[in-house]
């Protein structure tokens, strides 16, 4: 079910209404635009010590997992933290610091397909100014946030004929000033939260699990049956973009620091 983001509560209100203000928490994180703001360039989008501190007393009272189109390693190290439960690459690779690394069949075998596609996304976008080409371990990201609008298009361009050159073998998420370019599988961060609640042992009564995300990568955790039916989703949208926004969440917060209080207060 999809809702008008400008007409939702924020999340404090929904646990109160549903009596659930003291229940255990299983926390799903994602990264950019939720623990840290966006920033220009992907590289400066370092979590700050505050929401480090905030992050980790909550993860002394609930199972906190990040889950984030970006790369695992890329994610602790700008995060700062390594103990954590991280599903990078939009959940294609999920890691946990107790267990080791942690497979699923859906997500394997891709590897030489993201490889090529990088390569032709590099070579295509080397002649656009401002285009930024991030390879990752599931998939590859053109961003084109620094690309003058003018040229919006010949970026579009480059996804087109990638798209073109592997027919029925991609697909192509769209977020924030970036095209994401996947291997066109049945997996994604909805699929991904199904997975650690069952390996992680998060299924029990009176677990409430919590998905906190900004982008539209997020919208498959938000109406994964375990969010939308009986979790918490939580949008974090600007109010000025929300009566723009449908989304399957149940929740919003306007910024990251309405998450760090938020998630301040979970941790009590
Ligand atoms: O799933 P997430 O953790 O939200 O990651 C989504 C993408 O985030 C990053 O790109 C976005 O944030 C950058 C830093 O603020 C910004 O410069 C860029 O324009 C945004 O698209 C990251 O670089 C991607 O790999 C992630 O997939």
């Amino acid at each position: 079910m999809s809702a008008r983001a400008s007409q939702l509560p924020d999340p404090g209100t929904v646990l109160t209404e549903r009596g659930a203000a003291d229940s255990s928490y299983a926390v799903f994180l994602d990264y950019d635009g939720v623990l840290t703001p966006i920033v220009d360039r992907p590289m400066d989008a370092i979590m700050t010590d505050e929401m480090r501190r905030i992050v980790s007393e909550l993860a002394k009272r609930a199972s906190v997992c990040v889950v984030s189109g970006r790369d695992r390693p890329v994610i602790s190290q700008l995060m700062g933290l390594d103990d954590l439960v991280v599903a990078g690459s939009h959940g294609f690779d999920i890691h946990s610091p107790e267990t080791g690394r942690i497979t699923h069949d859906a997500s394997e075998g891709f590897e030489e397909l993201v490889a090529e596609v990088t390569r032709e996304v590099q070579e295509r976008a080397a002649g656009i100014e401002g285009t930024l080409v991030e390879p990752k371990h599931a998939s590859v990201a053109l961003h084109y946030r620094a690309v003058e609008e003018s040229a919006h298009a010949q970026v579009q361009r480059v996804v087109d004929d990638v798209l073109a050159a592997h027919p029925g073998e991609l697909r192509v998420t769209p977020g924030k000033f970036v095209h994401e370019i996947q291997p066109k599988i049945d997996w994604n961060k909805g699929r991904a939260v199904e997975h650690l609640l069952d390996v992680l042992d998060l299924r029990a009564p009176g677990v409430l699990p919590i998905y906190v995300g900004d982008d539209i990568t997020d919208e498959d955790a938000f109406s994964a049956p375990s969010i939308a039916d009986g979790g918490l989703g939580v949008l974090v949208i600007d109010p000025a973009d929300a009566d723009a926004r449908e989304t399957a969440a149940a929740a919003v917060l306007a910024d990251v620091d309405a998450v760090g209080a938020f998630l301040d207060q979970l941790a009590r």
